[in-house]
């Protein structure tokens, strides 16, 4: 085979975060610190540990965080009222409502009622139309951080068949819309797909949104494949099945190490481009 890359994640929200430094600073000579709110509803603990990281990256380039921790019995009500209070407090430039949140809430209300200018998380109704229009300033940021890995390292995405295998509200959907709007031809499966593997045997470009651990297999995937893991599951096991996959690809994004550092670089990217519209 060809030469092959392991796309190093690590680096390229390295690359992003260091970018980032100085607008920080020229914000905070204008007594301007931006700030990431995040809600965390219940006690999931990877939900914490993701929580934790994120105010940790936060903290690391000077944005302040503003951790708010709701109890499991948290009403829809109450958790409304909470971003409300976020989208009214001046001092707040990002709100994110961590995913999952409790059976018993209206998730997708209570994310259409964090404001636009504050949906640095990309998970709004109107996020997402902005997103599939192609304008708009915050598309979710895992999607986000598969496309700055494919634009970092330029791989080839115009007229390629990317196959999304998932379609959830903040990942799948958008980022088949992100493809699409980078003229990629956009195969989107799902588990009521049939015959996916040899739908995923066609593809250019697989995208492993599925939420299910070593999901796609290598007898999948095509020789020179692109491969981008945006799963995360428990045990930081990705979707993809690494070690019969890595065989076969031109490039692959490893878990760990591959799309969630760079989600969270985004996360911080986009704070702060909301900090400096206020600005
Ligand atoms: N509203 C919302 N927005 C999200 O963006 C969102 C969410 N909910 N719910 C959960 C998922 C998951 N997610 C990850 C972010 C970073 C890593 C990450 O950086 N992982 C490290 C390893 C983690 C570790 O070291 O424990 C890595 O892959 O190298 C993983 C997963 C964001 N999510």
């Amino acid at each position: 085979m060809e030469k092959q890359i392991i796309l190093d994640g690590k680096h390229v929200a390295k690359e992003v975060k260091d970018s980032l430094k100085h607008r920080v600073e020229a914000l905070k000579e204008q007594d301007i610190t931006p700030c990431l709110a995040t809600i965390l509803v219940g006690n999931d603990p990877s939900s914490e540990t993701y929580v934790k990281m994120k105010g940790n990256a936060c903290g690391r380039l000077g944005i302040r965080s503003m951790q708010i921790h709701l109890p499991e019995e948290t009403t829809t009500d109450q958790l409304l009222d909470q971003i409300i209070a976020l989208n009214e407090d001046e001092s707040v430039h990002g709100i994110l409502l961590q995913h999952p949140v409790p059976r018993h809430i209206d998730e997708r209300l209570a994310f259409d009622t964090i404001s636009i200018e504050k949906d640095v998380d990309g998970v709004t109704t109107e996020g997402f139309g902005q997103t599939a229009f192609h304008f708009g300033r915050f598309p979710s940021c895992t999607p986000a951080a598969i496309m700055e890995i494919i634009n970092f390292y330029n791989l080839e995405v115009e007229g390629k068949h990317a196959v999304v295998i998932g379609r959830s509200p903040i990942l799948g959907k958008p980022v088949s819309m992100m493809l699409l709007n980078r003229n990629a031809t956009v195969t989107v499966c799902h588990s009521k797909t049939e015959n996916l593997p040899q739908i995923v045997q066609q593809a250019d470009v697989i995208v492993a949104a599925v939420g299910m651990p070593k999901f796609v297999k290598g007898d999948w995937v095509k020789e020179g494949a692109v491969i981008l893991d945006a799963g995360y599951n428990k045990g930081n096991i990705g979707d993809v099945d690494y070690d019969s996959c890595v065989t076969k690809a031109s490039a692959i994004t490893p878990v760990p190490g591959g799309v969630g550092p760079v989600t969270i670089s985004m996360l911080l990217k986009h704070t702060v481009l909301s900090a400096e519209m206020k600005s």
